[in-house]
């Protein structure tokens, strides 16, 4: 509102609530169902939502929201849940471009001979520039809204991210020996830290983290300088931790400790500290991740694939864990799909300890928005529809056959949706993807310059065994 010469004056936006009886705002979304996350409205049936600056203003019925609320532009949700946005908490963004080319391999072997020895020689800018791309175009299609990418060349996918519209952890990796454009430990973590400078605050969507590798390959003195820097700098920090058993036995016998424990001997574990797969955790480093506020992440298709194992699950949920779901990189899974991870998470851990109430469809759901955002330390931005909160947001489609008929609507997003079934795609406000429609990526392109940095991959590549 503006004072003029003493008098109230009514501003635009109010002025239109006063002229129509309605407050103007920029989008209004519908859905037959909406999945809130909220524990205060956990399904709403012909439901709206209301967005005005990227945020969500109002959740409500239809009825009540469009008798409220009048909008620059309306998006229906006629056979549509609307949920919030996916959130991919660990990926290697640009592997895509590695997507199929060393498979059925366990993990060490994967790496050293196959994967290591491709980075080397390929992950380039440009290589980041169109696999980032690739990498995004996927995530849209599958509503995947928020990602953390624990990659190089973090400028370069900042760049690819804020023009895509998708919101982003951007945590460009470090480790102690040579990788892409880095010596050893010391140039890349010192580039690590300028790019943070540089786009922290920047772009709202954007969040630079710090990413050590993993305990097996960054030395105790360079894990305490990347915490120390995480705390100075005040952003996230991610590690992959405890994945194999080979880990787990390494570190013993560098370290004479557990991956969990050799990290809280170095004072490592905080909320602030995600980590990825952790595999293999005994029992009293499960308590150990709880008690520290560590986020885990989940990445269940990889952690097959690579015959890593199976996560305890249940058990950290149990303990108090913030658990949340990931697809890690293309390389390893092949896709960077969230509904195959929902799918194989609500399954997996129901076989392994025999008992069917294991991990519910709801508790699954939950961990692939609400908990992946908790356990990144975002809840207070996304994870949920609620008064405030970004709009990040998903309409999925209920028609086709394989989602009917419909009796609940989380049992369908867990067991029985795809990525395919996206049909609309919002970010902080903005469509991504409307009517399965790309808004913001050109896919003519990206598929073409793909096709030409994999003819030259495939000509070149040879892994090192
Ligand atoms: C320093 S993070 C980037 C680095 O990690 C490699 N990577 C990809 N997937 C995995 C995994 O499952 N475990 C360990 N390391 C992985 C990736 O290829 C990059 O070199
Ligand atoms: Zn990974």
């Amino acid at each position: 509102m503006f004072v003029f010469f003493g008098q109230i004056v009514i501003a635009q936006s109010n002025y239109n609530l006063v002229a129509q009886g309605k407050q103007r705002v920029q989008l209004i979304v519908g859905g037959d169902f909406i999945v809130t996350m909220n524990e205060a409205q956990p399904v709403i049936q012909n439901g709206a939502i209301a967005i005005k600056d990227g945020k969500i203003v109002a959740v409500d019925t239809q009825y009540k929201i469009t008798s409220s609320y009048r909008a620059d532009r309306t998006l229906p949700g006629d056979g549509m849940v609307l949920m919030p946005g996916l959130v991919n908490g660990h990926s290697h963004s640009a592997m895509v471009l590695f997507r199929g080319l060393a498979d059925d391999l366990a993990l060490q072997d994967w790496l050293q001979n196959y994967i290591f020895p491709a980075e080397g020689k390929f992950v380039d800018e440009n290589f980041v520039r169109v696999g980032e791309q690739l990498a995004c175009w996927e995530m849209i299609r599958g509503g995947t809204t928020t990602f953390v990418d624990m990659y190089f060349q973090p400028d370069v996918a900042a760049k690819v991210v804020s023009e895509c519209g998708l919101r982003a952890i951007i945590a460009p990796s470090s480790i102690d020996f040579p990788s892409p454009g880095f010596q050893g430990w010391d140039d890349a973590f010192a580039s690590s830290i300028n790019f943070l400078k540089r786009w922290k605050g920047k772009n709202e969507r954007i969040i630079p983290a710090i990413a050590p590798h993993a305990p097996y390959t960054v030395s105790p003195e360079h894990l305490v300088q990347a915490i120390q820097a995480a705390r100075h700098y005040d952003v996230p920090l991610t590690i992959h931790l405890a994945e194999t058993q080979a880990e787990v036995k390494d570190v013993q016998q560098r370290y004479n400790a557990t991956p969990v424990k050799h990290l809280d001997n170095l004072g490592f574990l905080e909320p602030r500290v995600f980590a990825a797969h952790v595999v293999w955790p005994n029992a009293s480093e499960i308590a150990l991740l709880a008690k520290r506020g560590v986020g885990v992440i989940h990445n269940p298709d990889s952690n097959l694939k690579l015959a890593s194992g199976f996560a305890p699950i249940p058990a950290m949920l149990k303990a108090g864990i913030k658990v949340g779901l990931g697809t890690d990189g293309a390389a390893s899974n092949n896709v960077l799909d969230m509904w195959k991870a929902i799918r194989l998470t609500a399954l997996i851990h129901k076989g392994t300890t025999l008992d069917p109430t294991a991990v519910p469809a709801k508790t699954v759901l939950r961990m692939a928005t609400l908990g992946g955002a908790e356990a990144l330390g975002l809840s207070d931005k996304i994870g949920a529809i609620k008064v405030g909160l970004q709009a990040d947001l998903i309409q999925v489609q209920l028609k086709e056959p394989h989602l009917l008929p419909l009796y609940d609507v989380i049992s369908h997003l867990v067991y029985a949706a795809d990525a395919q079934d996206v049909d609309t795609v919002i970010v902080n406000g903005q469509v991504l993807m409307e009517k399965r429609r790309m808004l913001t990526v050109d896919p003519e392109r990206i598929r073409r310059e793909a096709t030409s940095i994999a003819q030259r991959i495939k000509a070149q590549f040879r892994p090192s065994n």
